[in-house]
């Protein structure tokens, strides 16, 4: 895996991908800045104010763009909560707090369809499902929501296995210092293959081609979304048109990932369906593999999924929607950790807590036994290879990762941070009717302005300073939980179904990267801190310099250079700060640039 990553080829496309690739929310974006179709127009109601325009500019995007947030506020004191204004050749209402919470509820407002008008989304999508095809299915949603995030906890270890395996070998082996020119490459390729893990299960995440279509699935969908944006005539689009949505999308690109995903589970899927047989045969409990493609299986006859090809159909589409998000997502937090280094050491310490406790306590267990052995005249259990073997003791585990109760409101504050710009069209089905008495007509659409829900001075004085210890001890503020001031991952009906899982490899990742690095900073800062508030989809392309904790503590790790020195490996053993003794193998002592 890590050769495919290491190809020069395959890490050129992934660079060139990143920046268009898209999941479902950031497709919001895309679908108002992509698009060369022209907008409906502004809702006929006249009370809403349109934003005035700046002397020779026809359209607000050169002022928004120069400070989407000085613009926003200047909108919000100006014209009140509701205003228009003409963005990325959109007319757009744009719709801010108290009257957000309106939009998400009501489902008459539809985001899809406001993808679709400008992207013709569906007709790509429903050519590759064969069941629940009609507009407005929410099969995926209800499996996310009820059966994979109960499940949740039961994935921390895979997920953690996981990622501190590729972390080790795609930031390196965690104890040197380096410059990472292009993070949200890497973070691809550790996402995509824990999703893999988590969404197709182990044996058929082994092959590579798996995680290859997890990656460039969104890149392909993104490329063909755009295909028709430049030229608008007639023959161009009809021939994108025959290529990718007629013809039963056979041209789709998305075809390909998904035989990807058929033929690596084929086997796997009918070797699977031999075991529970001969398991029902003999009377012995069938031992369920955990992954969501079990999940599809288990829940065909409910949801009506026709075959193989149609469940890794449903799969495609959310990886569509996870990978890139979750990738953005952990990306935007280790600028967070460059951007505010005292705040990623709070966390590291809290970690440390966290795992010292969790190891005493396993340590008082074993002690427990051994005085039962004891008593009993018993032979002293041996530990190691089961449950309690000391080697797990600080592993990261579901009850350590929830009592990390600071990496909670880290990542909430994180997310109402980040969140102040617009995002998340909606258009309006049927006329709609707000409760003030403004209203949107059938056919117009509407914006999210997510600052004035994030930055609302309702929720305090420093709105604008990044708080991240705020909510800790205030459950009702978990990062997951939706609220007029939390809009991260949208709100009602259609609220994100994966955020769950989102979180839990946000906090698995980020406690495994603060274990090896001590120090985290932006090659170029003042470029890195424009971009944390980047929104979803658009390039997070800052170079960071890692400083791992084992260096960090000799004299090396003052100075950062450029030059890749000869690699010398060494076998060495360090006190960690919680005071445990662990061995580590140190290769290169100096800085080494991965491109
Ligand atoms: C940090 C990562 C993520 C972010 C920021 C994010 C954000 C969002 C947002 C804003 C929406 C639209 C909500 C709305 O319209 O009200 C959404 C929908 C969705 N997300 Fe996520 N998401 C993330 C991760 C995931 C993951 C990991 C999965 C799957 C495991 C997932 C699956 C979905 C699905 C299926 C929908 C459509 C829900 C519907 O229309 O009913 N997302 N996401």
């Amino acid at each position: 895996m890590s050769g495919f990553l290491a190809d020069p080829e395959t890490r050129k496309i992934l660079r060139a991908a990143v920046p268009v690739t898209i999941g479902l929310a950031s497709l919001a974006y895309l679908a108002v800045k992509l698009t060369s179709k022209p907008s409906n127009g502004f809702t006929a109601d006249e009370s809403i104010p349109t934003v005035r325009l700046r002397e020779g500019e026809s359209v607000h995007d050169i002022e928004y763009r120069e400070n989407p947030e000085r613009f926003l506020e200047y909108c919000e004191k100006t014209y009140g909560p509701i205003f228009n204004i003409h963005l990325m050749n959109q007319k757009l209402t744009v719709v801010g707090h108290p009257y957000i919470k309106e939009v998400f509820t009501n489902s008459n407002f539809s985001s899809t369809d406001a993808i679709d008008e400008v992207t013709g989304l569906r007709k790509y999508s429903a050519s590759i499902v064969k069941s629940n095809c009609e507009i407005d299915n929410s099969t995926m949603h209800e499996l996310l929501r009820d059966v994979l995030t109960p499940k949740l906890q039961l994935f921390t270890e895979r997920i953690a296995g996981h990622l501190d395996l590729t972390l080790g070998y795609t930031f390196g082996g965690g104890f040197e210092t380096k410059v990472v020119d292009d993070p949200l490459g890497l973070v691809f390729h550790i996402i995509a293959g824990t999703m893999a893990k988590v969404f197709m299960g182990m044996e058929i995440a082994q092959d590579p081609k798996v995680t290859e279509s997890f990656i460039f699935c969104t890149r392909d969908f993104g490329q063909m979304l755009q295909a028709g944006v430049p030229d608008r005539s007639f023959w161009h689009m009809f021939s994108v048109n025959t290529k990718y949505g007629y013809l039963d999308g056979a041209l789709n690109p998305l075809h390909k990932h998904v035989q990807a995903l058929v033929t690596a589970s084929t086997p796997v899927i009918l070797e699977r369906r031999r075991r529970e047989a001969e398991c029902k045969e003999k009377g012995i409990p069938y031992e369920r593999p955990l992954d969501i493609m079990q999940i599809l299986l288990d829940e065909s006859d409910k949801y009506g999924f026709v075959d193989l090809e149609d469940m890794c159909g449903h799969i495609m589409l959310t990886v569509l929607a996870s990978v890139h998000t979750t990738v953005d997502a952990c990306t935007n937090m280790l600028y967070f950790f460059a951007a505010y280094p005292q705040h990623a050491e709070t966390l590291y310490n809290e970690q440390q807590d966290v795992l010292d406790e969790q190891a005493r306590e396993r340590e008082k267990e074993r002690a427990k036994l051994v005085a039962k052995a004891y008593e009993q005249g018993a032979a002293v259990p041996e530990f190691d290879g089961t449950d309690l073997d000391p080697k797990k003791d600080r592993e990261v585990t579901t009850s350590a990762i929830r009592k990390m109760v600071y990496f909670d409101s880290y990542l909430r504050e994180v997310f109402r941070y980040r969140s102040a710009r617009l995002n998340l069209a909606h258009k309006a089905r049927k006329t709609v009717v707000f409760s003030n008495g403004q209203y949107i007509s059938k056919g117009s659409k509407v914006i999210i302005n997510m600052r004035s829900a994030h930055y609302n001075p309702e929720q305090g004085e420093d709105v604008n300073e990044f708080k991240p210890f705020k909510y800790v001890g205030q459950t009702a503020k978990s990062p997951a939980k939706a609220a007029t001031d939390m809009i991260f991952f949208g709100m009602g009906a259609h609220i994100c179904p994966g955020r769950f899982l989102a979180i839990n490899e946000m906090k698995i990742l980020g406690t495994l990267f603060l274990q090896r690095y001590s120090r985290v900073e932006f090659k170029d800062r003042e470029a890195g801190m424009r971009r944390l508030t980047q929104i979803v989809g658009e390039p997070l392309d800052q170079a960071l310099i890692l400083t791992s904790r084992h260096h960090a503590s000799t004299e090396e790790a003052t100075s950062v250079s450029t030059e890749t020195s000869s690699t010398s490996t060494t076998t060495a053993t360090t006190t960690t700060n919680s005071s445990t003794t662990i061995s580590v193998t140190l290769e290169s002592s100096s800085t080494m640039v991965i491109v």
